[in-house]
């Protein structure tokens, strides 16, 4: 999605409540996750001073936290705001294309995050995975797709954000663009990955309370009238509400040319911002073994209701209402250029529910913001420092060191997205052109890094130069389509949706017949076994360098304070704790394995000698569910891209029944969404919320008793 920079609308709260809610939420926010962060530390033995932990969350987290924290990495701001445009450019099918082009890349790395948990059980980051098999130039190939991906996405998500908040306080963007990530800094870089789990547990209940809040006082408005009123009102403004291509013109058909081209573009881009994205990689490594595929695709099926039911009620409730002088700014017209800047939703809000629903808006972009966005820190910080730091920097590096590194990167990579944003802005960039390039850049990597996990031919060469051919084959077909159809190449043309979407096509797809062509030019099988070796090596280096950092410590007599033990020493231990039960003998047993390898280079260690980390039984559960993640993915794709859609792409436009029915079941799926991923991870984690609470309240009491 992309958002027309520049476009100011009726002031709709005042500059000063503007700030004060930016850097309250920021402070608020971080004051909340710095006090869980200790409380996790002392009485749940979870310590972010680890790597482990602060890139993934000790490999410990369940099932209703993943869900809640996929589900808040990959709610944006265009899931509301966005959706409600452009249902109010295309009308209801748009709403409905969007959530379909949600959650099919959830499933899907659900199945991709079980099976790198049985091929590489320890990885940290999905490029570490690609370094394993091909070396460091496919290595250096993907780190580039994948921070390009990053940047993209974060800077855009960014840049909407503040434009969002300048149009409709007049706030200064750059101030937004700075304020957004200011507090996520702090947390992120303290708290690590499991911090931004339980941030994103707390946007994603504020956020899917205001989605709810928004719906259901929008469509219970007497100016709107249930759904119903909302019905009759877009039919009888239906001479006023003209689409061009759409059946019959109408706002309520899902025979809507746009909005199918808007959806497949949305698909393919979207399944780069996931797969391109190494932090839904690093979600999953972060899972227990029972919890990735549940987690994922529980998130997958709620994000489907958040688009869908927000968008349809708002977008038609801003078609019928935009004439009435109901409206913010009435009679002046609202023009596209407001819609593309986002600005149906707000208007809306101000229309029906006033002042209090803006600053409720507010807060709903700022949780939305703010998760995507620490999300996107702790992706590119593991990378700067695991992939980058420790592989090419110092390879000889800590823990200690590492996570230290990872603070640093954190910081660095918040003062470089906000720079990007403000650039971007101040550069008068064209985000729709932006937007249009971005799935061909990172679509190509897709289906090579999936081939990693899933595929023993794929060559070094094919990993390599599939991804680079795949690009410039999507570049060409864009061009070459903007040239066919409009007869030239030029920004205007470039960013017409039709060669945007045959280019992501060919970016997508051509990978795949790159990778199996090249691979077959010089045939060689992987032996999975390798990506074993390969981290029982770096486990056993980075035991060294804790070993040898500690031993330095102890004998160091000016260093022999709390600090240097704290992290280092006690490391071990805590992890035992931490490690969820059904996995702490298969983790041990790597601890044993790894100190017994420890003295070896990784390639003196004998393939036959490897053996799994996890047990049988745990092995076996592991293949189950990644039998099952395909089967849900196979389902998704085939009851949302055809079973569903197909048969109602047809000349038919929706009666007042079939509306009702259709909207009710997208409202009672917000409702479904709640339940599973902020009732659901209450019940899931119930046990850690009690061992926690228990602590902080005898803390307390005995804090008391020792004052008195
Ligand atoms: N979640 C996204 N990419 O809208």
């Amino acid at each position: 999605m992309s958002v027309q920079l520049g476009v100011q609308g009726v002031t709709l709260i005042s500059q000063g409540t503007g700030y004060g809610m930016l850097i309250g939420l920021g402070v608020g926010f971080c004051g909340v996750i710095l006090a869980a962060v200790k409380i996790q530390k002392a009485y749940l033995s979870e310590d972010s001073g680890t790597s482990e932990m602060f890139m993934v969350a000790n490999r410990s987290v369940g099932r209703g936290l993943t869900a809640s924290a996929v589900f808040s990495s990959w709610m944006w701001i265009n899931e509301t705001v966005f959706s409600a445009a452009f249902c109010y450019k295309f009308g209801l099918a748009v709403p409905f294309w969007w959530s379909t082009g949600l959650c099919f890349q959830i499933a899907l790395m659900a199945a991709l995050g079980v099976l790198a948990k049985i091929r590489v059980p320890f990885a940290h980051t999905s490029l570490e995975i690609i370094r394993m098999r091909y070396g460091w130039i496919g290595h250096v190939v993907f780190i580039i797709l994948n921070i390009t991906n990053n940047v993209f996405g974060c800077a855009s998500m960014i840049l909407t954000g503040s434009q969002l908040i300048y149009g409709i306080s007049g706030m200064h963007f750059v101030a937004a663009t700075i304020l957004i990530p200011l507090g996520v800094v702090l947390y992120t870089a303290v708290g690590g990955l499991k911090a931004t789990f339980l941030t994103d547990y707390l946007h994603t209940l504020v956020a899917l309370i205001l989605i709810i809040y928004f719906t259901l006082s929008t469509l219970t408005h007497e100016a709107v009238g249930g759904l119903g009123g909302l019905y009759d009102k877009i039919i009888a403004t239906a001479s006023e509400n003209q689409i061009s291509g759409n059946y019959n013109g109408s706002l309520l058909t899902m025979k809507s040319r746009d909005a199918i081209i808007w959806g497949l573009i949305l698909k393919f881009g979207n399944l780069a911002l996931v797969v391109m994205d190494t932090a839904f990689w690093q979600k999953s490594f972060a899972t227990e073994v029972k919890a990735t595929v549940p987690g994922y695709n529980l998130a997958a099926a709620a994000i489907f209701g958040i688009p869908w039911g927000l968008g349809t009620v708002i977008g038609l409730t801003a078609r019928a209402l935009h004439n009435t002088p109901i409206w913010p700014a009435y009679p002046e017209e609202f023009t596209m250029d407001k819609v593309n800047a986002g600005l149906v939703m707000p208007y809306v809000i101000q229309a029906l529910i006033g002042e209090r629903g803006i600053d409720a808006f507010l807060v709903l972009l700022f949780m939305a913001l703010t998760s995507t966005v620490s999300s996107s820190m702790i992706a590119v910080s593991s990378i700067l420092s695991f992939d980058v730091y420790k592989t090419y920097i110092n390879p000889k590096a800590s823990d200690k060191k590492l996570v230290h590194v990872s603070h640093l990167t954190v910081v660095f990579h918040a003062i470089f997205i906000t720079a990007v944003s403000i650039g971007l802005n101040y550069g008068g960039a064209d985000m729709t052109w932006i937007g249009y390039f971005r799935p061909i850049l990172s679509c190509p990597g897709i289906i090579p890094l999936a081939l990693t996990l899933c595929w023993s031919r794929q060559t070094r060469l094919a990993a390599i130069l599939a991804p680079i051919l795949g690009f410039f084959t999507g570049l060409a077909i864009w061009l070459a389509t903007a040239k066919t159809l409009y007869g030239a190449i030029n920004m205007k043309t470039t960013e017409q949706s039709l060669p945007a979407l045959f280019g992501a096509i060919g970016s997508f797809f051509s990978p795949a017949i790159y990778s199996v062509v090249i691979s077959l030019y010089k045939p060689y099988s992987f032996d999975w076994r390798i990506f074993l070796v390969a981290e029982t090596a770096e486990q056993a280096q980075l035991k060294k360098a804790d070993e040898k950092e500690a031993h330095s410590a102890v004998n160091d007599s000016s260093s022999t304070d709390a600090q240097n033990t704290d992290g280092v020493l006690e490391s071990s231990p805590r992890r035992e704790n931490t490690e969820p039960s059904s996995e702490k003998a298969a983790a041990s047993k790597v601890r044993n394995f790894t100190s017994d390898s420890s003295s070896t280079a990784s390639e003196n260690i004998n393939l036959d000698d490897i053996t799994h980390p996890f047990d049988v039984d745990t092995l076996r559960e592991l293949r189950r569910w990644y039998r099952i993640a395909w089967y849900i993915f196979v389902g998704i794709v085939l009851v949302t891209f055809v079973l569903w859609p197909m048969p109602l792409y047809r000349d038919y436009i929706f009666t007042k029944t079939f509306f009702q029915s259709w909207t009710t079941v997208a409202i009672i799926w917000q409702f479904f969404a709640f339940f599973a991923v902020v009732v659901y991870p209450l019940y899931d984690g119930r046990h850690e919320i009690s061992r926690g609470t228990r602590g902080v309240w005898h803390a307390g009491k005995r804090l008391l008793s020792r004052r008195s």
